[in-house]
């Protein structure tokens, strides 16, 4: 059963008084299986991160419909939002996000309290996924002990302690150095592979994008095509998502030059 179905998703900021409004998303349609590992890339202001705020629930579309397993998650109501969130969605932010008064330990655990379970259900599969990404001998520090890649990983640790449904992570490498952002893509592929995590990731990089099973361009609010990995291995993936970069660029050239 396909995991994601967006169908129609259209999205426009309402003005505050004497602004224009703006149309960040314009009927957008597609859907994602379980287990694929997808990049969303395109041009600043082109709504990706409206996109993934719409899926996350914590923004509600003008029109169109999302469906997560064959639910429309566009008709929950406010509070329903909240735990549907808390229950199928992990969240990783550029910046983080970790709370400073909070050690590593109990940042991760923080959904889980939140959604009213005892760590203690959860220690085995703590114990997996900090070994996995390394975190392990850095549970008792605050955030502002660890460096960028800790903390992006530990974000990750809490987005997946509630195995989610679906991983949102909008420019997850954005604040890393080149070898730390190699480093966290390589912890994403394995928790893709070795979870099935379904994975929507946010990017500019097309090193990032590289990793992913398929990549969807938008620009404007829709989509501009899409290209799938297949087999082909990462270098060759790699071009393919710079060429269709460079089309793309070059399109929105000529728009501005007619
Ligand atoms: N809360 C808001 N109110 C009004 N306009 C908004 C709001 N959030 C986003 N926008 C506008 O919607 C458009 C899409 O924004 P969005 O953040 O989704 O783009 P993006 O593709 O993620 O860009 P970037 O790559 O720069 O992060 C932009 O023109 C932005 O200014």
């Amino acid at each position: 059963m396909t995991l994601l179905d967006i169908r129609q998703l259209k999205k426009t900021y309402t003005a505050r008084i004497g602004a224009q409004s703006y149309t960040a998303l314009n009927n957008i349609s597609f859907t994602v299986e379980p287990g694929e590992f997808v990049a969303i890339m395109g041009p600043s202001g082109a709504g990706k991160s409206t996109l993934l705020q719409l899926i996350a629930t914590l923004e509600q579309p003008t029109s169109g419909q999302i469906f997560l397993n064959g639910d429309d998650i566009t008709l929950l109501s406010e509070m329903s939002r909240t735990h549907f969130r808390r229950k199928n969605i992990g969240f990783i932010y550029q910046d983080f996000r970790l709370l400073d008064n909070l050690n590593v330990r109990e940042n991760i655990y923080l959904p889980i309290v939140l959604n009213s379970r005892p760590p203690a259900s959860m220690k085995k599969y703590f114990e997996q996924i900090t070994t996995q990404l390394g975190i392990a001998d850095v549970l008792n520090r605050y955030p502002f002990e660890l460096s960028g890649g800790q903390q992006q990983r530990v974000a990750a640790a809490r987005a997946l302690i509630t195995q989610p449904q679906l991983i949102l992570a909008d420019e997850p490498t954005g604040s890393l150095d080149s070898h730390t952002a190699k480093k966290f893509l390589q912890l994403l592929t394995m928790i893709h592979e070795q979870m099935h995590s379904t994975i929507l990731l946010v990017t500019h990089s097309v090193l990032a994008a590289s990793y992913c099973d398929r990549v969807l361009f938008i620009n404007d609010g829709m989509i501009y095509t899409e290209i799938y990995r297949g087999n082909s291995p990462q270098n060759q993936f790699f071009n393919s998502v710079t060429r269709v970069i460079s089309a793309l660029e070059n399109s929105i050239e000529q728009t501005r030059e007619l």
